[in-house]
């Protein structure tokens, strides 16, 4: 097949560095997510994560560097790079009086696509919410608010999902039922950039990592060959459990044990 998505990565990230006023908190980051790749970015808090998620979706300029989404740049040519990204919007960003059905219909609007009545629930059967449809957004659990973000994310079948945190605060039956919608959007060829805390969820889905540090890169590989290359530094060894070396101990023996302010 020759189709677009297969010959260019779905984003393409090229020596980013972002400022608020003189403080930088982005450092020349480079990453691709190419065709049918979960991409994982992980650091300690303030390491730069959301700042680079938020110059990926155009809400920030950075100073140097570009920015492209399936050949579009960013900057450039916002609209054609945005059409082909979906992002995934904290809980709180929906107004919890409208109904899943308004929310779902009102978001489809804002990106072009048409929603029969059927639409909607087969939509929200997607996600088990179908009884769901006529409930307001602030009367659902957090998990099922969750599945509303995501789907609405990926409504217009984007090239690119960009999800900061997705699974924080879930229960494990949720967390799970997430990771599989995230899974089913690589299986279409497509690209997830995500950001994440938790280490068993980078090794259980990313199909490669970069570590950020004080807004550098300073790793990035698959999970497996991180540990593999790392299980023999003595930082690593030094915070291992159990006599086992996992992502969080190499993680930890790359960004130190320091809490960050
Ligand atoms: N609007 C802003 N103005 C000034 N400094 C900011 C702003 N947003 C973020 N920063 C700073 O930039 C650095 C990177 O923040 P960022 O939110 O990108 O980190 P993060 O890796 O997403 O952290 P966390 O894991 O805590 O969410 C931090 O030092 C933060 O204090």
């Amino acid at each position: 097949m020759s189709n677009t998505l297969e010959q260019l990565p779905i984003l393409n990230v090229d020596r980013i560095s972002v400022f608020y006023g003189q403080f930088q908190a982005v450092k020349e980051v480079s990453l691709e997510v190419r065709p049918g790749e979960i991409f994982g970015l992980l650091g300690p808090n303030g390491a730069g994560k959301t700042s680079t998620l938020s110059a990926i979706e155009g809400l920030i300029r950075p100073a140097t560097g570009q920015i492209k989404v399936v050949g579009f740049d960013i900057v450039g040519q916002p609209l054609y790079a945005k059409a082909n990204m979906g992002v995934q919007l904290q809980a709180t960003s929906f107004q919890p009086e409208l109904t899943i059905a308004d929310i779902l219909k009102l978001y489809a609007g804002v990106y072009g696509v048409k929603l029969t009545k059927e639409d909607v629930f087969n939509r929200l059967q997607e996600i088990k919410l179908e009884d769901a449809a006529e409930k307001k957004y602030g009367q659902l659990s957090g998990g099922q608010q969750q599945r509303v973000s995501l789907l609405i994310a990926t409504i217009h079948n984007p090239a690119l999902v960009l999800l900061d945190e997705p699974t924080t605060g879930l229960d494990p039956q949720s967390r799970r039922q997430l990771w599989d919608r995230i899974e089913a959007i690589r299986a279409k060829g497509h690209g997830v950039l995500l950001t994440t805390h938790s280490m068993e969820e980078a090794e259980a889905v990313c199909d490669r990592i970069a570590i950020i540090d004080h807004g550098r890169i300073i790793a990035i590989d698959t999970p497996e060959r991180l540990i593999a290359l790392h299980r023999e530094d003595p930082e690593v060894i030094s915070v291992s459990r159990k006599g086992r070396i996992t992502l969080e101990d190499v993680f930890i023996g790359l960004t130190g044990r320091a809490v960050r302010s």
